[in-house]
């Protein structure tokens, strides 16, 4: 019996990942679509022409590198409501709206003409009754120590330029920002409950809440 059956996973789930860079999504996105029978939607890190540029400078870039995010996670949108769901999502698309473009635009590296035709945009796109949110976000949680040291550990030149301030601050809005998140059901990890490098096992007690969170939300809905 797969993890999916046996955790009573209903196979259209879309199940998305949320939590600042170098936390563990993708990690954790590969292993649940593993054990799960899911497919993935992943974000383009490596064919992402604005992503370079963006991190030399944030404020001739910052519009244009949302604007390229925006419409990869559309097509990505588009290809699991084809599919019919059974999905694990690195990153939601709420992220870029509630985190990045919003800290560009008030640390001064967005203008407001540009944020506020980044925000109709996203809001005509996104939050609208035909576009399905997730089932379930799954938000990964951890120190920012911990997180720093993955960062450095991954080695992504351009994340290794960026001063510490940068994701300092981050780390502080994804908090605020996750305690007021409302567009789907949520499910907190901290990235010290399990270890998927050293113990690929580990994911199943993560499966195991997943599945607690879906039906603990569809039981409320029948109701
Ligand atoms: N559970 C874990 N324990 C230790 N290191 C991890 C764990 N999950 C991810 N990492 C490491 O942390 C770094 C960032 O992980 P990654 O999945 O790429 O993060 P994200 O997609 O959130 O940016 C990578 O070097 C990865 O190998
Ligand atoms: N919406 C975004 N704005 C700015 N930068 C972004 C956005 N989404 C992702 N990024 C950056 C952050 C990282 O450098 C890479 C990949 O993110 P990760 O959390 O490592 O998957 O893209």
């Amino acid at each position: 019996m797969n993890l999916r059956s046996k955790y009573n996973i209903p196979a259209n789930s879309v199940i998305t990942i949320a939590g600042t860079v170098g936390v563990g999504k993708s990690t954790i996105t590969k292993a649940l679509a593993n054990s799960l029978g899911f497919r993935t939607s992943f974000e383009k890190v490596d064919t992402n022409p604005y992503l370079d540029p963006f991190y030399a400078d944030f404020k001739r870039w910052s519009f244009h590198l949302q604007i390229y995010f925006l419409a990869e996670r559309f097509k990505e949108q588009k290809k699991i409501f084809e599919y019919g769901g059974g999905f694990i999502q690195d990153r939601s698309i709420y992220e870029d709206t509630g985190i990045f473009a919003r800290m560009h635009y008030e640390k001064g590296t967005m203008t407001p003409i540009d944020y506020e035709t980044y925000t109709n945009l996203f809001e005509a796109m996104v939050m609208t009754p035909y576009f399905p949110h997730p089932d379930l976000l799954v938000y990964l949680e951890g120190s920012l120590d911990d997180i720093l040291s993955r960062i450095k550990e991954r080695g992504r030149p351009m994340e290794q330029q960026t001063p510490v301030e940068y994701w300092e601050e981050m780390h502080e809005r994804y908090e605020k920002w996750i305690n007021s998140f409302t567009a789907c059901p949520v499910l907190r990890i901290n990235i010290n409950e399990y270890d998927l490098i050293e113990q690929e096992a580990s994911i199943e007690p993560i499966i195991e809440k997943i599945s607690n969170a879906l039906n603990q939300h569809s039981l409320l809905v029948k109701r």
